[in-house]
């Protein structure tokens, strides 16, 4: 099975990351290369620019792949949603000059949108009956409406610096995106596919949980159940020689700073958190 994962850009390195983490090592490493094999025998990467992947997945060039959810849209190709990798959190809007007349999108009627995202753009102002020409361009989108090029402008945004920057204020939003493992729908079911995500799930599920160990006098027990309800209970142990157990949990991980604390006040000892590489669940 072919994996296609972004060649560079900011998904690059958090892609070659999950992979990594997700035990799917890649052989001699991903710089400046179109392939790498796996751990796995069947699993190979091909490196491509994130805006191609949805066509690689779509032709058959791999089964698979790591990309954006706008990328994937603005493609047009029918793909499988399989699993948010949650990263590359982003937000497609239409945004116009701070101190202009456009104040909502219906002011765009009869208007020009300037876009590196042509065909979503085109379907979002349909679906609201808007008439609007969408202007496409590669770069610099921010620019257009300063330069009567374009009235306003549908771009990504995250911390909304970019459009702050460029006195464009945002309008409406068009999505919602973030990296996510598409497959072609005929690969779904595939065994190889499942693998993958099971992986993959397994990293994201142990990223904000943490395993918890510790020591406590048998007779706070019941207390200290009631503070880890854990995943099934926490794993009990005796401590040779001591009227003690040694208890184990997995926790989640905003709930670990109050957690320690009544373990402490319950008389727990010995207290232990570790980071947790994969949870299969
Ligand atoms: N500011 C951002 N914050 C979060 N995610 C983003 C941001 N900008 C883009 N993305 C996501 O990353 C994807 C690829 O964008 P990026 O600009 O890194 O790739 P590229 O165009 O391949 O690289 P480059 O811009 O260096 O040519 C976008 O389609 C979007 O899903
Ligand atoms: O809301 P912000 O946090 O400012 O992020 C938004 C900006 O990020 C992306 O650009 P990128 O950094 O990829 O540069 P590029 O235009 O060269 O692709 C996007 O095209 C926006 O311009
Ligand atoms: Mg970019």
């Amino acid at each position: 099975m072919r994996i296609a994962v972004p060649n560079k850009g900011r998904l690059h390195d958090p892609s070659i990351d999950l992979l990594e983490r997700a035990g799917l090592h890649l052989e001699g490493g991903a710089d400046r290369k179109l392939y790498a094999d796996t751990v796995d025998p069947d699993v190979t990467a091909l490196f491509a620019r994130a805006a191609d992947i949805p066509e690689y997945v779509a032709d058959g060039a791999a089964a698979v792949g790591i990309t954006g959810l706008d990328q994937v849209r603005e493609s047009g190709h029918d793909l499988v949603d399989l699993l948010d990798l949650e990263f590359g959190r982003c937000r497609l809007v239409v945004a116009a000059p701070e101190d202009g007349d456009i104040e909502t999108v219906e002011d765009l009627a009869g208007g020009t949108v300037a876009t590196e995202f042509p065909r979503i753009t085109r379907d979002f102002f349909e679906e609201r009956g808007i008439d609007a020409e969408v202007v496409e361009v590669t770069g610099a989108t921010e620019l257009t409406p300063h330069v009567d090029m374009a009235d306003a402008i549908v771009d990504i945004t995250s911390t909304g610096t970019t459009l702050r920057v460029n006195r464009l204020a945002e309008i409406e939003e068009v999505l919602a995106s973030s990296v996510r493992l598409f497959a072609r729908p005929d690969v779904v079911d595939d065994e190889k596919v499942q693998q993958l995500v099971t992986a993959f799930e397994s990293v994201l599920a142990a990223e904000d949980r943490r395993y918890l160990m510790l020591n406590v006098p048998e007779d706070r027990l019941d207390a200290v159940r009631d503070v880890l309800p854990g995943m099934g209970g926490p794993t009990v142990m005796d401590v040779a020689g001591t009227d003690d157990v040694a208890v184990h949990a997995v926790v989640e991980e905003r709930a670990v700073f109050g957690i320690i604390n009544d373990l402490k006040a319950m008389g727990a000892s010995d207290i232990l958190v570790t980071e947790i590489e994969r949870l299969v669940e």
